[in-house]
């Protein structure tokens, strides 16, 4: 029994299905981890979708911005982008029972045993193990409740406040609590946030870093896993901090990782879109598990 956790899939099928084939994935004996942008930007988002609910029992999620931007766009269609490969989804006649299992999914999965947390981009610096579960969970109930759904996704989007304040009340700390954990880079060592840089490390704006690099950070020691953030092409060097989104959609590849090994697989899609993976050799993980606390 292994458990391994995959990068942004993004609607990236064939690149999806020959890690898993890579690893002979067994769905009744393994579990993958999945760090969100399940879909949107790929060219097979349904199908993703139909192929990760097909194999729920032995997936955890956590939801990203696209998820989200799923989500919201199937209450108010005029939400939907151009670029956005969505619509084949609300579309759909499983449409329903889809989104229902996507919003359920989770913004922060921990893993008591391994000590290891997953989120789609990140955990402030200011937060402790147990506030980013509180916060979490706030979100997560609200995406649950049909009452408080649609004001959660209506609100949602934006970035003010650009920092967090336990005083927050309503949608306002909803969706600092959102952008932390699936838009964040760049923020200071309080935790105010920069959602407009989106390259490389050294790209950071003055008194800004990547929010996994500050001193202080109060969830040090633990393992995190996440994506969200292609330009890092899974390169980090950052001990206990795995980046997994290697953009498959952006001419890179879909990496998966062996949660307890650390080691990798990548599978490079091609310029027509996936459809013709080829797989690179595993390799160790490069940026240092740590043992556990
Ligand atoms: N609370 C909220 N507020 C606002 N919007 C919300 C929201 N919640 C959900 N959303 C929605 O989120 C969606 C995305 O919004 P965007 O604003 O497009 O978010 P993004 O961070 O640019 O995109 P992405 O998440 O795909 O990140 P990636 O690193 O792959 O790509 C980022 C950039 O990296 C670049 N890149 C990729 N690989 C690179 C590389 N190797 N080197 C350099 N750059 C690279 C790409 O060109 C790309 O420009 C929208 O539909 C939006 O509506």
């Amino acid at each position: 029994m292994a458990t391994y956790a995959i990068g942004d899939v993004q609607g990236c099928l064939e690149p999806l299905k020959c890690l898993l084939k890579q690893v002979a994935f067994d769905p009744q004996l393994d579990r993958l981890w999945l760090v969100g942008d399940l879909v949107n930007r790929g060219p097979q988002s349904l199908e993703t979708l139909r192929f990760l609910y097909g194999m729920r029992e032995s997936l955890i999620c956590v939801l990203g911005n696209h998820d989200l931007h799923l989500l919201a766009a199937a209450k108010n269609i005029e939400r939907l982008k151009k670029s956005d490969t969505l619509r084949e989804i609300l579309e759909a006649p499983d449409s329903a029972e889809l989104l229902e299992w996507v919003r359920q999914q989770k913004l922060m999965h921990y893993d008591e045993t391994r000590d290891v947390a997953m989120v789609h981009a990140g955990i402030p610096p200011q937060w402790s193990l147990s506030r980013a579960l509180k916060c979490a969970a706030e979100v997560e109930t609200a995406l649950r409740d049909d009452n408080m759904l649609l004001a959660y996704l209506d609100g949602m989007y934006g970035n003010d406040p650009a920092k967090w304040d336990n005083d927050l009340k309503g949608v306002a700390r909803l969706r600092v609590i959102t952008n932390y954990f699936t838009r964040m880079r760049f923020c200071t060592a309080e935790g105010k946030l920069d959602l407009k840089s989106k390259e490389g490390l050294d790209t950071a704006p003055a008194g800004y870093k990547p929010w996994f690099q500050h001193k202080d950070r109060k969830t040090k020691g633990l393992r995190i896993i996440f994506g969200h953030w292609a330009a890092l092409e899974g390169n980090i060097h950052e001990p206990g901090i795995s980046a997994l989104d290697t953009g498959c959609v952006w001419g890179g590849s879909l990496t998966l990782m062996n949660v307890d090994s650390g080691e990798r697989l990548s599978c490079k899609c091609d310029e027509h879109g996936g459809l013709a993976p080829t797989v690179a050799p595993l390799i160790p993980e490069t940026s240092p598990v740590s043992a556990p606390r």
